[in-house]
């Protein structure tokens, strides 16, 4: 730990709180963040020379696991033309088809440089598209850190325990409306509540910032009845859940078709990232095709590009990956449960597929006020617990477990072992 805590020191002398992302910051564990050197598979080496069995999966692009080779040599290749040209490229029409080609509901799509971005830029043409302001998000659900997502948000500003942002003005959020995950009526009420309506309905669909928390039977498709009765574009945030849950993401593994998606993640495969489609006639709106403005000098990156299309282009080729992430999924998550059951102890184990937590409540977390319940300090000791035994984890409650790939039976097995341990000890 030396080397982490002297890096740490120096970190919080010039850069805030120490780490370019709050999510990286072990304050809520009590910890200080180890300091990563390499990665490689499901494995992650510190500055001090130790190894975790990592399960952040640097928060989800990594989904065949770190430093893959054909995405580091795509990368290297890519470089040796040059990083940068702010024009256009073969390879930004190449990565638009290889999507818009597989995933019905993408007719068009534009390259941005991060989930926030994606996420900013779908509102923005949702308001363009439908002549109205008013967005319906839900509490617990992270969105990136725009300014009108920043209402009653998931992830770090969860974690933190203040749930909305100092800095943003009423302004830019007082056309966020705020639904209860896996509640229709509550969806229902804010529709015929607002005089002019709602341009969108944006969700995860598969809530996985507030801790895991799966959409209900039925959630996701009364969300599209409701959008198509009330006028409102459905946008699926899959920042996470793309290309993870399926190549066709939450949309395809829940078959209900949104208007407009966001990703990110692992369409860049560990590069900076996003992106944003859906129907052609709304993305049209998008310029210079049309009148909503949005840019970016780096977007469409030609390295970035070259990362994020050998990373889709092996998901497409072989989707047995899938197959096999829900039996790793169903392994590691089914067999939390099962030691639970063997102690006796009533935790809660959510998970859909490669994605999973633990919450420290005896109470179903369906929501962000039952997520909310969960014992954050039994959390934290169990947390310390497992890095202390080589097990990297998101230092929250309030994240996801990330499964790739690259993570063996035997790897989750002896994930199982600690975890037993545990519980065992307690
Ligand atoms: C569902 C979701 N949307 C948006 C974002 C924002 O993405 P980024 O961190 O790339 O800006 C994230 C994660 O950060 C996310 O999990
Ligand atoms: N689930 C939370 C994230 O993915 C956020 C990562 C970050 O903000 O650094």
């Amino acid at each position: 730990m030396m080397k982490s805590e002297e890096l740490f020191e120096r970190a919080v002398k010039r850069i805030p709180g120490g780490v370019n992302s709050p999510v990286r910051a072990y304050g809520s564990v009590e910890e200080a963040p180890r300091f990563i050197q390499r990665a490689e598979g499901c494995k992650v080496f510190d500055a001090d020379g130790n190894t975790y069995t990592d399960y952040i999966g640097s928060w989800g692009p990594m989904i065949l696991g770190h430093n893959h080779e054909k995405i580091r040599e795509a990368v290297i290749r890519a470089s040796e033309n040059g990083l940068s040209f702010g024009c256009a490229t073969e390879r930004e029409v190449e990565m638009a088809e290889f999507i818009c080609e597989r995933i019905p509901h993408v007719e068009m799509i534009r390259m941005v440089n991060s989930g926030t971005e994606a996420v900013m830029s779908a509102i923005r043409v949702a308001r363009g598209y439908t002549g109205k302001t008013k967005i319906i998000k839900f509490a617990g659900c992270y969105h990136g850190h725009t300014d009108a997502m920043l209402v009653s948000a998931g992830s770090g500003v969860m974690t933190s325990g203040v749930p909305d942002s100092a800095g943003v003005p009423k302004g830019c959020t007082q056309d966020t409306m705020i639904a209860v995950y896996n509640d229709l009526n509550s969806v229902r009420q804010l529709m015929e509540e607002s005089r002019d309506g709602a341009a969108a309905v944006i969700v995860e669909p598969v809530a996985a910032n507030m801790g895991v928390v799966p959409p209900k039977e039925g959630f996701l498709q009364g969300l599209r009845d409701l959008c198509d009765a009330h006028g409102a574009l459905l946008i699926f945030d899959e920042v996470i859940t793309g290309f993870r849950l399926g190549f066709c993401g939450a949309a395809g593994f829940y078959g209900v078709r949104p208007d407009l998606v966001t990703y990110g993640k692992i369409i860049g495969a560990g590069m900076p990232v996003g992106a944003y489609g859906g129907r052609k006639e709304i993305m049209e709106m998008v310029a210079p095709a049309g009148a909503v403005y949005q840019a970016g000098t780096l977007s469409g990156n030609p390295v970035a590009m070259a990362a994020g299309l050998v990373q889709l282009r092996t998901l497409w080729e072989d989707q047995e990956i899938y197959t096999r992430l829900c039996r790793k999924g169903e392994m590691l998550f089914d067999g939390i449960r099962k030691i639970l059951m063997k102690k006796g102890i009533e935790y809660q184990v959510n998970s859909v597929a490669s994605l999973g937590c633990m919450f420290f409540t005896e109470h179903p977390v369906t929501d962000y006020a039952t997520a909310k319940q969960s014992d954050t300090k039994a959390f934290s000791e169990y947390f310390r617990y497992m890095l202390n035994q080589g097990i990297h984890m998101a230092p929250s409650q309030f994240e996801a477990m990330f499964l790739s790939d690259a993570h063996t039976e035997e790897e989750i097995g002896e994930t199982l072992d600690v975890i037993e341990g545990y519980f065992s000890g307690i």
